[in-house]
């Protein structure tokens, strides 16, 4: 069963079909020159279920999510004599979706493009809510855009393809989407772990459609993160500092980052320690680490570069309970702490 979501915004509208399979991309496309963008290891498994057209590949890693790939990118748009009628379709993880979106949103000025996500962490958070970009020198998603994608057309049964690592860092942001925003979605994962791990395909299709769901509303209501949007940051402050610092996947630095925020929303009277033991307990089931060493004068350097600083201070997302989150302006000297 195919289930629709959709977010409509200044920048655009999409349409979330979750449970609809890749090999309809096609059926999805207007008329007129497509180009695929993804990468080799998901060309070599998926290949076969591309509609016929360009395909161009990128590298793989946080390492090629840069202004070089785009630069290449648009050679090959170039090359190919594609007018602003063509449609660009990015087929793969995060990168893949954050790099496509980034350079169709700029090629010509801006051409119109989908996604085709095939991680976890892609279907239930990067592919969804319209932020394009990439890194500069390291520092996470500096150069961007907001723009929405016509369609997100998520596939679960893809999800059979990746590897363990790789689906332990998509659980780390259905988590987040639980603690900041739905108790109730936290606690359907704590009671199916088993499920979840195996990939149980009823039961993802429910678990995906309700993680894009919490996070379609929040970007439904605040699209260019100027309020309530912030809130999807939780653990990614702490997160992008230990990613770049430690060089550790984002799922698992976003995993540490909210452990290290549930322990600051504790520390300011906020949440109760036995919320934030479920959520430490939870993480952890799932095969999350709670904690990452890093050299806290290379966190503190990458912290300083947050997006949601402002002056000396930090718009911060902590939790006041388990399924709610407030954003409070901190010190970078008082986050520094928590760096050690
Ligand atoms: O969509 C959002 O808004 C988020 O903050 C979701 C995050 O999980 C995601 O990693 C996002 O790309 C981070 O954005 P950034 O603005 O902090 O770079």
């Amino acid at each position: 069963m195919v289930r629709e979501l959709k977010i409509s915004g200044k920048t655009g509208n999409s349409r979330i079909m979750v449970g609809e399979a890749l090999k309809n991309l096609g059926l999805q496309l207007p008329k007129g020159r497509t180009v695929i963008i993804t990468d080799s290891t998901v060309n070599d498994l998926y290949g076969n279920l591309f509609p016929a057209c360009p395909v161009l590949e990128i590298g793989e890693g946080e390492g090629i999510k840069t202004l070089d790939t785009v630069a290449r990118l648009m050679g090959e748009l170039v090359g190919l004599g594609l007018d602003r009628s063509c449609f660009i379709v990015g087929i793969g993880g995060g990168i893949v979706c954050d790099v496509t979106g980034f350079v169709a949103s700029t090629y010509l000025r801006g051409v119109d493009f989908g996604f085709c996500p095939t991680t976890l962490l892609a279907q239930v958070d990067a592919s969804v809510g319209g932020k394009n970009g990439v890194n500069y020198k390291g520092y996470k998603n500096m150069v961007g855009v907001f723009n929405q994608p016509s369609f997100v057309l998520c596939d679960p049964k893809v999800l059979k393809s990746l590897p363990q690592d790789e689906l332990t860092n998509g659980f780390a942001e259905i988590v987040k989407h639980g603690a900041i925003r739905d108790e109730s979605h936290f606690t359907l994962l704590e009671d199916s772990k088993a499920k979840a791990l195996s990939l149980d395909p009823e039961f993802m299709a429910h678990l995906i459609y309700d993680s894009i769901a919490i996070k379609a509303d929040v970007v439904n209501q605040d699209e260019k993160e100027t309020c309530i949007r912030k809130i999807l940051n939780f653990g990614h402050t702490f997160g992008h500092a230990l990613e770049k610092t430690a060089g550790v996947s984002h799922g698992k630095a976003v995993s540490a980052g909210m452990v290290m925020a549930c322990n600051l929303s504790m520390d300011r009277g906020l949440l109760k320690e036995s919320d934030s033991e479920r959520i430490k307990k939870l993480l952890k089931d799932l095969g999350l680490p709670l904690r990452i060493e890093v050299d806290p004068a290379k966190a503190l350097d990458a912290l300083a570069k947050d997006k949601k600083k402002l002056g000396d201070a930090i718009q911060f997302v902590l939790l006041k309970r388990l399924g709610e989150a407030v954003v409070e302006t901190i010190s970078i000297h008082d986050l520094e702490k928590n760096l050690g």
